[in-house]
C-alpha cells in the first residue's frame, strides 16, 4: 500500500526496469567505461532489482566484447545482461550480417536491435526503401529469435516519424513486423527527446493497441526517452500510464547530449506514486531495494568519475535540504509539509540549511540535526537567527558552511569549549628570484616561497612556530598544525579537500571583501567552515582556524 504523494493510475501492474547507463549513458561527453568499472555497474544495478541491463554493443566496441566473454561467468540474482547492436545492413542477409554474429557470439540471452522506424531515416539516413527496412528488421529479428535468444527492437525517432506521417502507419507497421518475427518488446524511443508528455502518451497507447489488435498481446511495448526538452522523466512516466511496461533510462540521467531519462527518478516514481512495481519482490523487499537508491547514484557517479547533482530527484544531497524559514516553522511541525516523500524510503536523508533565510525554527531544526539540544532557549534560537542574518550581511554564507554555523550556536549558548587561543599571526609571500623565466614549464615546483609565524596558548603552553610552504595559505596550515598537534595530535588527520574563493564586491577590485569556504575531513566525517576579510589570507585563516575547533569538536576531543 503506497501513501506518499498521488496515485497517478488506478490498475496495478509491473514495469520492467531496463537500464541501459552502460550502453546509452556511455554515449555522454567525458564518460569512458572500463570492462572492470561497468562488472562494477551490473553488480550494483542487480542488487538494486533492475530486470535487464544493457552492458554494451558487442562486435562494434571491443571492450563490450571482452565484457560479455567475461559476463559469461556472472551469478546475477534479478537481472538479466542485453547486448545492444543494430539490425542488418539493408541488401544484406541477416544471417551473413557479422553485426548480428557477434551479438550471437557475445552469449547474451537477451538481445536489443535498433531500428529505424521513421520514413524519413530510412531513405535518407540508411539511403534504402521502407521495404528493405521492414525485412532487415523481419530477418534480423527472427535470427535472434531462431538462436533461442529473446529479442528486443528499439523503434528509433519513433515518435518523429509517427508525428510527420499523414497517417502515422510506418512506425506501427515495423513494430508489428518485429512482433511477428518474434520480438518480446518493441521500445518507443524518442531519439531526439523532442516530444511532450502528451503526444509520448497518445502515441504509445495506439502503438499498444495496434499490437493488441494484429493478435500480439504479449508483445511488451518499452519506452526510450531523452531529456533534451527536459522532460525525459515525465515521457517515461506518461508512457507507462498509455500502456509501456518497460522503462528504459540511465542512472543520474548521463546519456547522449542532454541524456536519458534518470531511471532512480522513474523507480522512486513508479514505487511510490502509482499501483506499478518497479523492483522485484514483495513489498517489504521492494522497500528494502528503494532504500538504496541514495547509494546506488552515488555509488554509480564515483565509478563513473561524475558526480551526481545534488538538486537530482530523491537521490540528490540536497533532495530534502530546507532553506527558507517559514518551511522550518513547518517541518517542525510535521515533515510532511514541505517533503512529498519520507527521504529515509530511498535512502536519503533531510537536511536544513541555516541562512539569512532562517527563522528561529531553522535554528532549532539544525542544531537538532548537529545534535546540539536547544529547547528552552528561545532567546538564544533569536538572537542567533539574527546574527546569522547581520553576518551574511557582511559576507559569510552558512548554508555551506555548517562548522562555521555550529560554533556560532555553540558560543551563543555558551558551550564553546577553549582549545586554543591565538596570540598573532603573519604571512610572507617572498617573489621569484629576479631573472626566473616565469614561461617554464609547469613542473610542480613554485617559483613564489612563502613562510608564516603562528603564536598561540594552548595546553597551558605557548608556541611560536615558523612555517614554510609554497603559498602564505599552506604556510599557514603547515604552522598551525604543528603548533597545536603539540597538545592535539588528532588534527595530523584533518585533510584539507575543497577551499573556494568568492570575491563580493567585484566592482571594488582588488579591495573587495573576500568569502573563502574550506571543507575539511578526518577520513571518517567531513564539515565546512567560511572565513570572511578584506584579505584572501585573513579570511582563509579565520576559516582554517575555525574548521580545526569544528573537527576537534566533531572528534568528541575535550579541551586540554
Ligand atoms: C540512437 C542510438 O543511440 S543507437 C546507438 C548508437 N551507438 C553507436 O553508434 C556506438 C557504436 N558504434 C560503432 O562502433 C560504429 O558506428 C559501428 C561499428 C556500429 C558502425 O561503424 P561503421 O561501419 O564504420 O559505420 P558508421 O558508423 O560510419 O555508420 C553507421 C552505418 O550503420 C547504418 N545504420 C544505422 N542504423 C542502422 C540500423 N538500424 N540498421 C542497420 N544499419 C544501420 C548507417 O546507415 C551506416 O551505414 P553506411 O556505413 O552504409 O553508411
Ligand atoms: C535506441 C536509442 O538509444 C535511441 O533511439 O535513443
Amino acid at each position: 500500500m503506497r501513501t506518499d504523494g498521488a496515485t497517478l493510475s488506478a490498475g496495478g501492474d509491473a514495469v520492467a526496469i531496463y537500464d541501459t547507463t552502460l550502453r546509452d549513458g556511455a554515449q555522454q561527453q567525458g564518460v569512458s567505461f572500463t570492462v572492470e568499472d561497468k562488472l562494477a555497474i551490473i553488480a550494483l544495478l542487480d542488487e538494486l532489482g533492475a530486470a535487464y541491463i544493457e552492458a554494451g554493443w558487442p562486435g562494434a566496441i571491443p571492450k563490450d566484447t571482452e565484457l560479455f566473454a567475461r559476463a559469461r561467468e556472472l551469478d546475477l540474482a534479478t537481472a538479466r545482461l542485453v547486448a545492444f547492436g543494430s539490425t542488418c545492413r539493408p541488401g544484406a542477409h541477416a544471417a551473413e550480417d557479422p553485426g548480428l554474429r557477434a551479438l550471437l557470439d557475445s552469449g547474451a540471452d537477451v538481445i536489443t536491435l535498433v531500428a529505424k522506424s521513421d520514413p524519413r531515416h530510412v531513405e535518407r539516413a540508411l539511403r534504402t526503401t521502407l521495404e528493405e527496412n521492414l525485412r532487415m528488421v523481419a530477418d534480423s529479428t527472427a535470427l535472434l529469435v531462431g538462436a533461442d535468444r529473446e529479442a528486443m527492437v528499439d523503434l528509433e525517432h519513433f515518435f518523429d516519424g509517427l508525428g510527420r506521417q499523414a497517417d502515422g502507419a510506418y512506425g506501427i507497421e515495423v513494430a508489428l513486423t518485429a512482433a511477428r518475427a518474434g520480438a518480446g518488446a518493441v521500445i518507443a524511443c524518442d531519439t531526439n527527446g523532442g516530444a511532450l508528455p502528451g503526444v509520448i502518451a497518445g502515441s504509445v497507447a495506439r502503438l499498444r493497441r495496434a499490437l493488441d489488435a494484429a493478435g500480439h498481446p504479449d508483445c511488451v511495448v518499452g519506452i526510450h526517452t531523452h531529456d533534451d526538452s527536459g522532460l525525459a522523466v515525465a515521457g517515461a512516466m506518461a508512457a507507462v500510464e498509455a500502456g509501456a511496461r518497460q522503462v528504459q533510462g540511465c542512472v543520474n540521467g548521463m546519456g547522449e547530449r542532454t541524456g536519458n531519462a534518470e531511471l532512480l527518478t522513474i523507480i522512486a516514481n513508479l514505487e511510490l506514486k502509482t499501483r506499478f512495481t518497479a523492483l522485484p519482490g514483495d513489498e517489504a523487499e521492494r522497500a528494502r531495494r528503494l532504500a538504496e537508491l541514495s547509494r546506488i547514484s552515488r555509488s554509480v557517479g564515483e565509478i563513473a568519475n561524475r558526480a551526481p547533482s545534488t538538486r537530482q530527484a530523491y537521490v540528490g544531497a540536497k533532495a530534502f535540504a530546507h532553506k527558507a524559514g517559514l518551511h522550518a516553522s513547518a517541518i517542525r511541525v510535521d515533515p510532511d509539509f514541505y517533503q512529498h516523500v519520507d527521504p529515509a524510503r530511498v535512502g536519503n536523508t533531510m537536511s536544513m540549511l541555516v541562512s539569512e533565510m532562517a527563522g528561529r525554527a531553522s535554528i532549532e531544526l539544525k542544531a537538532r540535526e548537529l545534535g546540539i539540544d536547544t529547547s528552552g532557549e528561545g532567546d538564544v534560537l533569536g538572537r542567533v537567527a539574527e546574527a546569522v542574518k547581520a553576518r551574511e550581511a557582511a559576507g559569510y554564507a552558512y548554508d555551506a558552511a555548517d562548522g562555521s554555523f555550529e560554533l556560532l550556536l555553540r558560543h551563543a549558548l555558551g558551550e564553546l569549549p577553549d582549545y586554543f587561543r591565538v596570540e598573532s599571526w603573519q604571512a610572507s609571500v617572498r617573489a621569484a628570484p629576479a631573472g626566473a623565466d616565469r614561461f617554464l614549464p609547469v613542473d610542480g615546483s613554485t617559483l613564489t616561497q612563502a613562510e608564516a609565524t603562528v603564536r598561540l596558548h594552548a595546553g597551558g603552553r605557548r608556541f611560536a612556530v615558523l612555517g614554510e610552504g609554497n603559498g602564505p595559505v599552506n604556510a599557514l596550515d603547515a604552522a598551525l598544525c604543528d603548533a597545536l598537534a603539540e597538545v592535539y595530535p588528532e588534527i595530523r588527520a584533518f585533510e584539507l579537500t575543497d577551499y573556494k574563493v568568492r570575491i563580493l564586491d567585484a566592482e571594488r577590485g582588488t579591495r573587495s571583501i573576500i568569502r573563502v569556504l574550506i571543507d575539511l575531513t578526518d577520513g571518517e566525517r567531513t564539515w565546512s567552515t567560511v572565513g570572511v576579510g578584506t584579505d584572501i589570507v585573513e579570511a582563509t585563516w579565520e576559516a582554517l582556524t575555525d574548521g580545526h575547533v569544528v573537527g576537534l569538536l566533531r572528534a568528541g576531543v575535550a579541551p586540554r
